[in-house]
């Protein structure tokens, strides 16, 4: 039986064909399994950029591109296209093992080849070369290919390097733009390493050895073992996730034991919900008993359904406990007496009255208890007069301090006498009744909004040592209150951090622009050092993004209405349009708007097909084809609701901006190919001049 691998690049376009065309493909990939190389069809194709390319008959229209080395029985299906396309895209290939780190590459030759004379037209009218510096040895060193190095001494510019990212494998650009970025071989070499194969100890590369070098690129090829398995990857040809790990996504999740607690950062879109579920059923695989939580209950059913598709095996799925930390909290209380939950009505009168006749206002109280008496589970005043209040920007006295626990006892009362609690209080109690373990590892996503209560309860939840914490998040992303310091509750990742770089949702065009919104401030990591988004970069690219000025809301929601119908006219299925907007009432207000115009809309999180309306924090870890940011403007962002006067506390307002900042962020980022932002009025300062 022949060895047949599928590509990365066959996926997408196989997704996109019709069910009738799918079998077609389907029957054709069957007869690998049945014959020897000599028994296929496979034909030639001439002047081809590489003489192993063949592509196979699909029907009269459609043909696979097949890469058929000339030993062994062993094949790789590479795209699946109309006939004319076929044909150009395979003829115009060259596959390669990488010198330095041997993994299988693809390059498109005739790309290159069409490149070069206007390279060489730019670099006759100056000496400087981009990578002028860099000794040739070093480039072959680096896996550059030798076909490769003309080209690359004719660079006088980054934005030519930029151009070749397309048509260039991954690990060579990536050298290549370690070394223009500045960094030296050495430095270079450590970028070109996270593409390393997992094997111990690399074996000498053969160079014509394309078969060995696939099997070591399982980002790019899956060899598929039966019909069983082949009919698994073909059965969700979308969620290319499930099998193409990025090597470095794959080191982080399938890494046989982390000595203590680790973590994976990355921008938003880098692939860590998706490295956190192969943890998941990595660790689950072993035989542990898994829990994998998040921050809120949307978050949490979505990462349910992505479980299912990825892990087959009910026992194996059985042993992972998905749950969002709230309902955790709740449930653990709930062992012991039914929790009552305080929402707005209850706090927010309780905090105005707190405040009356002191000299602190309700936000700063509120602040107060949770980021410095709830978050260090403090239960007396005098342990309040002796604590330390790092992060808090306003010194307080012991008289100034007894006013405030005095204040704050007020609220706590209010809150008993009515039986009810914040979710921060209920992970304090949960904390405190948990007898000990109960799980063998524990897998954080989203952890950057996670309270220092739900920490500790997470923390007891399993017991010290290794693989016991999985920490995933993006300090960038910080849209609440909770600046924790993990190191803080005796939760150490040093040695065993990760940063993810390379984006699979947005495109650059949109990166580009959504990046400043974060402004200057380095963010600061969950593990105390600072975290900034170098190499922070997208390999698709797309549209450029959209900020339309409106005078009115009214005009606004005209022009909100117009754009989704634009994007529905294209062909885009209305739930994969997202409208968020910083208020929810504006929220309202559009999904109104759309529900008047006649296209169907809904708060999320909603399961019902329609366009998916909401606040920008219910946007967080989400994603849609099309997002449209409306009310950007000067008066909502930042909300002034939401910031702490700066001569209150200097610190919480500088906070309260950054945190406005990361919401923008965080919605302008959940589109994967089209961004739309509109304002009524002035714009928001935070968006670009
Ligand atoms: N190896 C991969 N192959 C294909 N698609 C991937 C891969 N890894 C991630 N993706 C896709 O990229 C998108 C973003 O992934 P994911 O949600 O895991 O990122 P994230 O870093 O958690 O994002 P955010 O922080 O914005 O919530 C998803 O559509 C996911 O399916």
């Amino acid at each position: 039986m022949a060895q047949l691998g599928i590509a990365r690049s066959f996926m997408p376009q196989y997704a996109k064909l019709e069910p009738k065309v799918r079998k077609g493909v389907e029957a054709a990939i069957a007869k690998f399994a049945e014959h020897t190389h000599a028994g296929l069809h496979l034909e030639k194709i001439s002047s081809a950029k590489d003489p192993r390319i063949r592509t196979i008959r699909i029907d009269q229209f459609w043909r696979g591109v097949v890469l058929a080395p000339e030993t062994g029985d062993a094949y790789c299906l590479l795209a699946v296209m109309g006939h004319d396309d076929a044909i150009g895209w395979a003829k115009s290939k060259k596959f390669s093992v990488n010198q330095a780190i041997g993994v299988f590459e693809v390059r498109d030759q005739d790309a290159l080849d069409e490149m070069s004379p206007a390279l060489e037209k730019a670099a006759e009218g100056t000496v400087f070369r981009l990578l002028g510096h860099v000794f040739e040895n070093d480039l072959l060193r680096l896996g550059i290919d030798k076909d490769v190095i003309p080209l690359v001494r004719l660079l006088t510019e980054d934005s030519h390097l930029l151009a070749l990212e397309k048509f260039l494998p991954e690990p060579q650009f990536t050298a290549l733009l370690a070394l223009a970025d500045g960094m030296n071989v050495q430095q270079a070499w450590e970028e070109v390493a996270k593409y390393l194969p997992a094997e111990e100890k690399l074996a000498a590369v053969d160079p014509d050895d394309l078969v060995t070098a696939m099997r070591r690129t399982p980002g790019q090829v899956v060899f598929v073992n039966g019909p069983e398995e082949l009919r698994d990857v073909l059965a969700h040809p979308f969620d290319m996730w499930r099998i193409f790990l990025h090597p470095m996504q794959r080191r982080v999740a399938l890494r046989p034991s982390y000595s203590g607690p680790a973590q994976v950062t990355g921008g938003a879109g880098t692939g860590k919900t998706v490295t956190a579920l192969h943890r998941a059923k990595f660790l689950a695989g072993k035989g542990g008993r898994v829990l994998l939580t998040t921050f809120t209950r949307n978050l949490s059913e979505a990462l349910e359904k992505q479980l299912a598709l990825l892990v087959d095996d009910p026992e194996v799925r059985e042993r992972v406990h998905v749950r969002n930390v709230d309902s955790l909290s709740y449930s653990i209380v709930g062992r012991h007496h039914k929790p009552g939950i305080a929402g707005a009505d209850v706090l927010e009168p309780l905090w105005k009255e707190a405040a009356e006749g002191t000299p602190f206002s309700p936000t700063f109280l509120e602040r107060e208890w949770e980021q410095i008496i709830l978050a260090q589970g403090l239960d007396s005043e005098e342990e309040y007069l002796a604590c330390t209040r790092a992060g808090r920007g306003v010194p307080l006295g012991k008289t100034q301090r007894a006013v405030v626990w005095r204040a704050i006892g007020q609220v706590v009362d209010g809150l008993t006498a009515e039986g009810k609690s914040t979710f921060h209080q209920l992970a304090n109690e949960a904390a405190e009744r948990v007898d000990g373990p109960e799980y063998d590892h524990v897998i954080v996503d989203e952890a950057q909004d996670i309270h220092t209560a739900q920490w500790r309860l997470l923390r007891r939840l399993v017991a010290e040592g290794a693989d016991d914490l999985f920490v995933v998040g993006d300090p960038h992303q910080r849209i609440y209150d909770s600046h924790v310091s993990l190191t803080s509750l005796g939760i150490s990742v040093r040695g065993r951090s990760t940063k993810l770089k390379l984006n699979y949702r947005t495109t650059q065009e949109i990166l580009a622009w959504s990046v400043p919104l974060l402004g200057l401030t380095p963010a600061q990591g969950l593990d105390d050092s600072a975290d900034t988004l170098d190499g922070y970069r997208s390999p698709i690219h797309g549209r450029r993004p959209v900020v339309k000025a409106y005078p009115d809301m009214d005009a606004e929601l005209d022009g909100l209405v117009e754009q989704v119908r634009t994007w529905l006219d294209a062909g885009v299925e209305p739930g994969a349009i997202g409208v968020a907007a910083r208020y929810v009432w504006v929220a309202r207000k559009a999904a109104k708007r759309l529900k008047e115009e006649g296209i169907t809309a809904y708060q999320v999180p909603s399961k019902s097909p329609g366009v998916q309306v909401g606040s920008m924090h219910k946007m967080k870890g989400l994603e849609f084809r099309c997002i449209a940011v409306i009310g950007a403007d000067e008066k909502s962002l930042p909300a002034a609701k939401a910031i702490t006067p700066e001569g209150e506390d200097p610190k919480a307002h500088a906070q309260d901006v950054q945190k406005e900042r990361c919401l923008l962020f965080v919605a302008s980022t959940r589109a994967r190919d089209h961004l739309y932002v509109s304002y009524a009025g002035s714009p928001s300062p935070f968006l670009p001049h």
